[in-house]
């Protein structure tokens, strides 16, 4: 391999897996991979001492968007000034190849990536609507990957092997999980807690993933109900999670609604409705047009509509999820790469 390479990108669980997906390809090749990510968000949870990695670099960057006019600037000179710490970096440890899976936590080591003599930019597009971020960077891409465009090289989004190993065909509801995207979503928490004593005479078990904030009320409610759940914040054990049961209820970021699919678990979504450019409904969108998921607004979400899509054919939309997605996506995009830079 000619250089070092970059994987930069993150602030939230989905960027990061797919982060994680390529530092792990990487890794698996014997080729050394640095990580530029941000102080902030959640970067530092998951690469802070990851022994896969050569480097990992945590740079105190913040959003730019949903700020005021003032706090814009400030932001923007911020990203200025660590892009030129990249360059200088980028210099040190003659890196050639940098991989962004975007994020506000991918900006400087993207910009410094264009302005760097001979480096090459690859970017992984995880939603159907592209982030503002990719939307400047993308025109000076090498390749631009993503699931949800037709012109990407590759398709399939890389999804953890570990979420086909456990895939099989569901057929009677005996456990249902509901998961609120790495942060975890109050609408999906207090929807599950509205349905749970519903479930439970149906002899439905639950599992629910809460997210930080909320998991302590979300716990003492089961408690009150009197339901045993499988009730936690985090966990890093989600294919598990996702095996055990036969039906999820679940925000529509881009990593989890792969996951579902490449485990041919049948989903009701509840797309993030403030996601930007709605792109969590669009996500979501792709698959129900294709019947291969139920798909509710939040603001439209009703216990009707839910328990229809319970009590409906859920063993037809497993077995069709099984062609939805190959495993093989992570190694395709890694030899495309490989390919690339021996030009
Ligand atoms: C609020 C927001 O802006 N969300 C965005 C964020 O979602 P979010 O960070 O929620 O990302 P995703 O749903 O795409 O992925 C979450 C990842 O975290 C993992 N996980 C989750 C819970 C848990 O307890 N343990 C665990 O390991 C999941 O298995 C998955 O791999 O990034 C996605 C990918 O760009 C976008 O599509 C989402 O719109």
């Amino acid at each position: 391999m000619n250089g070092t390479v970059v994987v930069t990108g993150g602030g939230t669980g989905g960027h990061l897996k797919v982060a994680d997906a390529f530092i792990e390809e990487f890794h698996n090749r014997g080729i050394n991979v640095i990580f530029i990510g941000s102080s902030n968000g959640q970067d530092k949870a998951w690469f802070e001492n990851d022994r896969r990695l050569k480097k990992a670099i945590f740079l105190d960057t913040r959003g730019v968007v949903n700020k005021s006019s003032f706090g814009k600037v400030l932001s923007l000179l911020n990203i200025f000034s660590k892009t030129l710490y990249c360059l200088s970096f980028y210099a040190k440890y003659n890196v050639k190849t940098v991989i962004s899976v975007g994020g506000f936590s991918a900006a400087a080591g993207t910009f410094a990536s264009i302005l760097k003599f001979g480096c090459k930019l690859y970017i992984h597009e995880q939603n159907s609507k592209m982030g503002k971020l990719n939307e400047i960077t993308s025109k000076f891409a090498t390749e631009v990957f993503s699931s949800f465009d037709e012109n990407s090289l590759v398709k399939d989004y890389p999804v953890a092997k570990e979420f086909f190993d456990t895939a099989r065909v569901r057929d009677k509801i005996k456990t249902i999980a509901f998961f609120g995207g790495s942060q975890g979503a109050v609408c999906i928490n207090d929807f599950a807690l509205k349905v749970a004593p519903t479930l439970t005479e149906m002899g439905i078990k639950i599992i629910h993933q809460t997210g930080k904030n909320d998991f302590e009320r979300v716990k003492a409610e089961y408690k009150k109900l009197d339901i045993s759940a499988d009730v936690f914040d985090f966990s890093k054990d989600i294919p598990n999670k996702m095996a055990t049961a036969d039906f999820a209820v679940s925000r529509a970021g881009a990593s989890t609604l792969w996951e579902l699919c490449a485990n041919s678990l049948p989903t009701y979504f509840i797309p993030f409705k403030y996601a930007a450019g709605d792109h969590q409904y669009y996500n979501a969108k792709v698959l129900f047009d294709k019947g291969l998921c139920f798909l509710q607004r939040e603001e439209n979400l009703n216990v009707e509509d839910f328990f229809k899509a319970v009590n409906s054919d859920i063993h037809k939309i497993s077995i069709e999820l099984i062609g939805s997605i190959n495993s093989n996506a992570i190694s395709l995009i890694l030899n495309i790469i490989l390919e690339n830079n021996k030009k």
